[in-house]
């Protein structure tokens, strides 16, 4: 079985009476354990397949199997409940709290899981480590270049123990060779046996990827 299973999604919007098929009959599969970049120019409909993939989203017509699940028919709370359990996001923003440290923003998921001290520490600093920021753990966001940033973005995720990182222009906000650092780390992940999905409109980006899956007005065109 694979991990995910898209068939045959589309997804409209509808602007001022024009009908835009952001995704049109797109299907694809991804194994657990695989690299995969989503490539593809601003307006191809790279965020709105994220959406579905990251169950933030439901797709009009199709069907997308997620772990064995079918995700169409769900409701929010349930689409809430995967999201939180099986998804770890990595934005280009990094999004962490800015009064808490790096390892308080990294523990912050695991407390509202309701995780003791006890129980969350070695998940964070396991988390920690493998971004190689156990150093750096006591300071805050503003004390971190945008690389270290980034690490501790991805290891928030990693705490959670995701089945899919799922990561939106992880590098967008950071210079080239930052970004291949970036890309270096999730190979590593990606060799201890994580499943990463990254979208990018970057092609040297892209390429560090196991897989590259390209993106153009909606449809798929190749990498499937
Ligand atoms: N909520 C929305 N309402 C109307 N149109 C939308 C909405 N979201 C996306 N679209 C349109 O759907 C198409 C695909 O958008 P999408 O954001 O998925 O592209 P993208 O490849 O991620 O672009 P970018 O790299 O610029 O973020 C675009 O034409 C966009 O304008």
């Amino acid at each position: 079985m694979s991990l995910i299973q898209i068939d045959h999604v589309c997804k409209q919007y509808m602007m001022g009476g024009e009908t835009i098929r952001a995704l049109d009959d797109v299907s694809l599969v991804i194994e657990q354990g695989e690299f995969v970049a989503i490539m593809g120019p601003s307006g191809s409909g790279k965020s709105t397949l994220m959406n579905i993939i990251g169950c933030l989203d439901v797709s009009d017509t199709g069907s997308y199997v997620l772990d064995g699940k079918a995700i169409n028919q769900m409701k929010d709370w349930q689409l809430a409940e995967i999201r939180n359990r099986k998804i770890g996001f990595v934005f280009q923003n990094f999004n962490l709290l800015p009064r808490l440290s790096a390892y308080e923003n990294v523990e912050l998921p695991l407390i509202y899981r309701g995780m003791t001290r006890k129980e969350r520490e070695p998940l964070v600093l396991k988390a920690l480590e493998a971004v190689d920021l156990v150093e750096r753990r006591k300071h805050l966001p503003s004390e971190l270049s945008g690389g270290q940033q980034q690490r501790v973005a991805i290891a928030r995720t990693l705490a959670g123990d995701p089945a899919i990182i799922l990561a939106d222009e992880p590098t967008g906000a950071l210079d080239s060779k930052t970004g291949i650092e970036i890309m270096d780390i999730f190979a590593r992940l990606n060799d201890q046996g994580r499943t990463i999905i990254l979208i990018t409109h970057d092609h040297a980006i892209a390429q560090q990827a196991k897989r590259v899956v390209r993106f153009r007005d909606g449809r798929l065109l190749e990498g499937v």
